[in-house]
């Protein structure tokens, strides 16, 4: 690892005689940790091994296959570095009831995924990412951990702005110099520059001034980047106090956490540093936006509800057949509707904050996709095989072996044997759905989406597993 000079200089500028240890810790191992989908994992893993801030998240040995392991692919864990698992825990000690959450800044979808699962049930989540390639993996995450309060939209800051104090919660983990994956990822050292933390810089407070609009008078506005200067970090949260008169929050922590308070200031601001703090190097800070008699207002949004879902529907050739609805769990719950040649369904408790959002944002997903025609045919989609509202008794399931289910994620066709009926199965995987084949009689159709099937070759000889331990 070539270190850059300048950032040399200015990190032990800022961290004294801590500085050794810091670069010491640069050339370790990185921790490998994953974070659990409570609502899919079929165990529990060693609590001696609990990332100490996350109730969800583990650290493990060893690395394991993830590439081979179908529970992977099915949304049971999300492997994500520890520090940035510091989000659920401040979820947890902020929100207690349900909100409209705004993740702005979302692929591939680490926190989104931490924040699906620690949020008060009926929250609504809007999941954001302004790069188009980097939005569709975002919503490939999303889908897979199966939540269907969910919105992916590939959008910039600026287009939230027509939101005005809609949101009671805006996560904006920026993009930023990323020091803190100099031990992760060789590019981020390469990119690096002191020219460029200061382009970053502009970038969040023009991102910042964009959003602030669309929290509401005593929202939240969750900081994060993860890098270690102050004018990233620090500054920023001055610069939200100065100019938005944004009330900075305390966070619980432990001593035994070892995460360190501010460099520059006494804000109370959370910095992981790798030379103390097990995970990479990250920065997060909560604040609050001021209370005004001002009000969410959600009616005088400027736009014709009745107009915008009429147009989407119009042209649509499917009918919602009966069954359909029984697809999903609760079916009364939710707002089942066409577009084009697809049936999609949403929490009939959000129907109009999806109509007023689709009328300004490029939406990716949402809810639970339930199914599409092809010539007569209504196929079920992979969104409601993941869902975690999908109504198992509505389909045949079969159990595949661990062999057949790499096959089956390969999108080869499977073998399947015995009296089983034609027309779409589920397949599981230790009993938890990893999607949709067709059986036409002397074969299947594998139905796994194209994009995300495994392109690896090569199998381990000896695979390494995660260590689960079964729930009593
Ligand atoms: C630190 S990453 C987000 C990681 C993500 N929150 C997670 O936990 O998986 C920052 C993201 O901001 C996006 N981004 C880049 N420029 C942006 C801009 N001008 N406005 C908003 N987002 C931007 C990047 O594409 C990137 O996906």
């Amino acid at each position: 690892m070539n270190l850059p000079k300048a950032f040399i200089s200015r990190t032990q500028d800022l961290l004294k005689d801590e500085y050794p240890a810091f670069e010491r810790a640069l050339y370790e191992e990185s921790p490998i940790s994953v974070r659990l989908n409570p609502s899919k994992a079929p165990g529990i893993l060693n609590k001696s091994k609990q990332v100490p801030w996350s109730i969800n998240g583990f650290y493990l040995d060893k690395r394991p296959n993830f590439t081979f392991d179908p529970l992977f692919h099915a949304g049971v864990y999300y492997v994500q570095e520890a520090s940035s698992m510091f989000l659920g825990h401040v979820i947890q000690q902020y929100i207690k009831t349900p909100v409209r959450y705004l993740d702005l800044c979302a692929a591939p979808g680490g926190k989104t995924t931490d924040a699906i699962s620690t949020l008060p049930e009926g929250s609504l989540i809007v999941s954001n990412e302004i790069l188009k390639n980097r939005a569709h993996v975002l919503v490939e995450n999303v889908i897979k951990w199966g939540n269907s309060h969910c919105i992916v939209t590939n959008n910039s800051a600026e287009d939230f702005s027509f939101f005005k104090n809609y949101f009671d919660v805006i996560l904006t983990d920026v993009p930023c110099s990323g020091e803190g994956m100099f031990r992760k990822d060789a590019d981020a050292i390469n990119e690096w520059s002191t020219a460029n933390v200061q382009k970053c810089v502009e970038r969040q407070k023009k991102i910042l001034h964009h959003i602030w609009e669309a929290l509401r008078p005593g929202g939240l506005l969750i900081y994060s980047t993860c890098t270690y200067n102050v004018e990233e970090d620090e500054e920023i949260i001055e610069f939200l106090h100065q100019n938005y008169a944004a009330e900075i929050l305390p966070v619980e922590t432990l001593p035994d956490w070892y995460i360190k308070k501010a460099i520059k200031g006494n804000f109370p601001v959370y910095r992981f540093m790798p030379h103390i703090t097990k995970g990479e190097g990250f920065f997060m800070a909560v604040v609050r936006k001021p209370e005004t008699s001002e009000k969410r207002h959600e009616n005088s949004f400027s736009y014709d509800k009745h107009n915008y879902r009429k147009k989407t529907e119009k042209d649509s050739k499917i009918s919602i057949l009966p069954e359909i609805k029984t697809w999903i769990n609760h079916p009364e719950t939710f707002y089942t509707w066409t577009s084009s040649d697809r049936i999609q369904a949403f929490p009939l408790h959000y129907k109009d904050d999806l109509w007023l959002l689709s009328s300004r944002l490029n939406i990716l997903h949402s809810g639970i996709p339930l199914c599409y025609l092809r010539g007569k045919d209504y196929i079920p989609e992979h969104a409601l095989a993941t869902s975690l509202e999908l109504n198992r008794n509505a389909f045949y399931c079969i159990e595949i072996s661990h062999s057949t289910a790499i096959t089956y994620l390969k999108r080869e066709s499977i073998q399947i044997s015995g009296n089983i009926p034609r027309g779409h199965i589920l397949v599981t995987y230790q009993n938890i759905p990893l999607g949709w084949i067709k059986n036409i009689g002397n074969r299947t159709n594998n139905l796994y989406p194209q994009e995300w099937r495994i392109r690896s070759k090569h199998l381990p000889d000896k695979l390494i597993n995660i260590p689960w331990i079964k729930k009593q």
